[in-house]
């Protein structure tokens, strides 16, 4: 079967550097893909490129059979591949369920249909409570699950993910792992950049490992952690680490 993710020889440059250098990466659909690697190896622009924030210095993305390559972002997202971003930026002076109602939702054109997606998501992932409170009033780990919750409006077939449960408490780590986990076994295809190795290693099926914009092994968590080049790539930002372990958490 043909991936619904299918990213060929995508290359980005921001002057002399190649922040992603031909990256080529199928995702299957159902999949859950993690993407790792040190700091600085490209992985955001990879999210960035792909779905058109940046404009790509060649490469092609192919998207459930269409070549999105050069999409605007709005276009790439109601096509059904949905991002969220590391810093959440949600209209503070907004209420919570005004947050979801302001994204554009072509598929929900009536607004009482569009009241409804957005009840169903809030009450999904538990902010129903505080729907009404401003979002500005919410804490970091709350805009986290907010901006899910936008992304969750557009009912996408794919979502990438990046760094998820960043600075978010434990507790609400794991809630926002349970809903992510109950989205895939719906059908929700996920590609998600996280530094956490311990999120990686329960969510995701399969592992893409940057290092200075290429990719350099790909496989199973385990597979791909015990690589010798895996282990180099780390080592070179974390030289005091021992074991794989230790370069890897
Ligand atoms: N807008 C930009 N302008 C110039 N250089 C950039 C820009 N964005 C990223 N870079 C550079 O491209 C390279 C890859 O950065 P990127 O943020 O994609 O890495 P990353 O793997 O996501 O890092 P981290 O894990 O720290 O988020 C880095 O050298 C970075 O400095």
């Amino acid at each position: 079967m043909a991936p619904l993710l299918d990213v060929d020889g995508l290359t980005k440059r921001f002057g002399a550097l190649v922040a992603n250098d031909g990256v080529s990466l199928s995702v299957a659909d159902g999949e859950v893909r993690g993407i790792i690697g040190p700091n600085g190896s490209g992985k955001s622009t990879f999210f960035n490129t792909l779905t058109g924030f940046y404009r790509s210095d060649g490469g092609t993305v192919t998207f459930d059979g269409t070549d999105i390559s050069g999409w605007k972002p709005y276009r790439i997202a109601q096509q059904g591949l949905a991002r969220t971003f590391q810093i959440v930026s949600p209209f503070e002076d907004l209420t919570v369920r005004e947050n979801l109602l302001a994204v554009h939702t072509p598929g929900l054109r009536v607004t009482k249909e569009k009241g409804k997606r957005a009840d169903e998501v809030l009450e999904f992932l538990e902010i129903d409570h505080i729907a009404d409170n401003e979002a500005s009033e919410m804490s970091g780990g709350q805009q986290k699950l907010l901006e899910l919750a936008r992304v969750l409006m557009l009912d996408p077939k794919c979502i990438l993910l990046d760094e998820p449960t960043a600075g978010v408490n434990p507790a609400l780590q794991d809630r926002i792992l349970d809903r992510l986990e109950e989205m895939n076994e719906r059908g929700t295809t996920f590609v998600i950049v996280e530094h956490d190795m311990s999120l990686i290693q329960r969510f995701a099926d399969s592992v893409t490992v940057f290092d200075q914009g290429q990719v350099i092994a790909e496989g199973d968590f385990d597979e791909v952690t015990r690589e010798t080049r895996v282990r180099e790539a780390y080592l070179g930002t974390d030289a005091d680490a021992e074991t794989t372990e230790d370069l890897l958490t």
